[in-house]
């Protein structure tokens, strides 16, 4: 069955349907990372978005039981340039088109995802339709003018967890605040040994200091970052209280929290390879990293915060240290899943402010 990908700039990309069939509308990104899609298509950071993986073959390893980074995808569609129908691991369970069908995501085969990906580098990222349903041009790109707003604070409610729940260890107690957490964050603390507390978006610096813990963990998720000031306000209430640590929206908020700002990068940072440079050993690392906002590095000058790491392609901001408070951040993803495991040590520093 043909499916379509259209822009809102009416550009349209005609490609074979797999997975599930109908139409949705989110923000088109594109991720360089060669392996992966099982994690990226279940992590919760890409609530809202249409996903396009640049490396042309996806699917060949199959959906296992392992690599899930959540229970399920929010995904709103993924776009390859092949899909591989047969998968060759032992791991495998199913392939990754049972797996859209399953979970009731569009999938796009034969995209030139080079084209496309050349596109939103050119344009920067814009919001999609991906269809499997007949109708002209004109009719999709008003769909898409008219669509509610793919970011807002729905994105964090979505993913977030209603309740709070415990994943034991022998300690110290951690809280996390869970914006969308992927489970690799909650392993690599887990494996450390500490007591997680995983609790909602929206609990209150009362609420957490209640199961009195020895650290705040912040977790990444979806979203522009200024889409949930209560969970920024909590953060400010607890600065000073406790030793924190934050990955990806958790660092964009510990930022805010402090009063710096936020802006949105032309095509975002998603992929498996990004080099980024830790300042005080000039030491270069391998990062994973999703995300599509950053910290402004002149709205941290005058704040008591020192810049640990920068983005070698971009010069972006990518860490960050408070100079007083056991508080520090990064915008990439020591947790991997997928990536390189390099910055696991991250989590060993944590543990050590705790
Ligand atoms: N992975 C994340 O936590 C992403 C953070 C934020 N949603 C961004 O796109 O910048």
């Amino acid at each position: 069955m043909k499916g379509y990908l259209v822009l809102a700039d009416g550009t349209v990309y005609e490609g074979t349907a797999f997975g599930a069939v109908g139409e949705a509308i989110g923000e088109v990104v594109f991720n360089t990372g060669m392996t992966g899609y099982q994690e990226i298509l279940t992590d919760p950071s890409y609530c809202g978005q249409i996903v396009t993986m640049t490396y042309p073959l996806i699917g060949n390893y199959g959906i296992n039981q392992d690599d899930f980074e959540a229970s399920r995808s929010y995904v709103r569609g993924f776009i390859v340039r092949e899909t591989c129908t047969y998968p060759s691991n032992w791991r495998a369970k199913e392939t990754l088109d049972a797996y859209l069908y399953r979970h009731r995501i569009i999938g796009l085969a034969g995209i030139d995802t080079r084209a496309l990906t050349k596109k939103l580098r050119q344009h920067g990222v814009m919001q999609g339709l991906i269809t499997t349903l007949p109708g002209t041009v004109a009719e999709m790109v008003a769909k898409i003018k008219q669509a509610p707003p793919v970011f807002g604070p729905q994105l964090v409610q979505t993913v977030t967890t209603p309740e709070p729940y415990t994943i034991p260890g022998p300690g110290p107690r951690v809280v996390v605040m869970d914006f969308g957490a992927k489970a690799n964050i909650l392993r690599s603390l887990n494996k450390l040994g500490l007591e997680l507390v995983v609790v909602p978006a929206h609990a209150t610096a009362d609420e957490i200091m209640a199961y009195r813990p020895a650290g705040l963990m912040l977790s990444n998720g979806p979203g522009d970052p200024t889409d949930v000031p209560l969970a920024i306000n909590t953060v400010r209430q607890l600065l000073g209280e406790l030793p924190i640590f934050g990955i990806c929206l958790g660092h964009q908020i510990i930022g805010l929290a402090l009063g710096g700002s936020t802006y949105k990068l032309k095509f975002g940072h998603r992929g498996a390879n990004h080099p980024v440079q830790d300042l005080h050993s000039g030491r270069v690392y391998i990062t994973s990293q999703n995300h599509g906002f950053a910290l402004a590095a002149d709205s941290l000058q005058q704040l008591p915060v020192e810049i640990t790491h920068l983005n070698l392609n971009d010069g972006t901001v990518e860490g960050l240290r408070h100079k007083e408070l056991p508080v520090f951040s990064v915008q990439y993803h020591p947790e991997a899943a997928p990536g390189p495991e390099d910055n696991e040590y991250l989590f060993q520093q944590f543990l050590q402010l705790l």
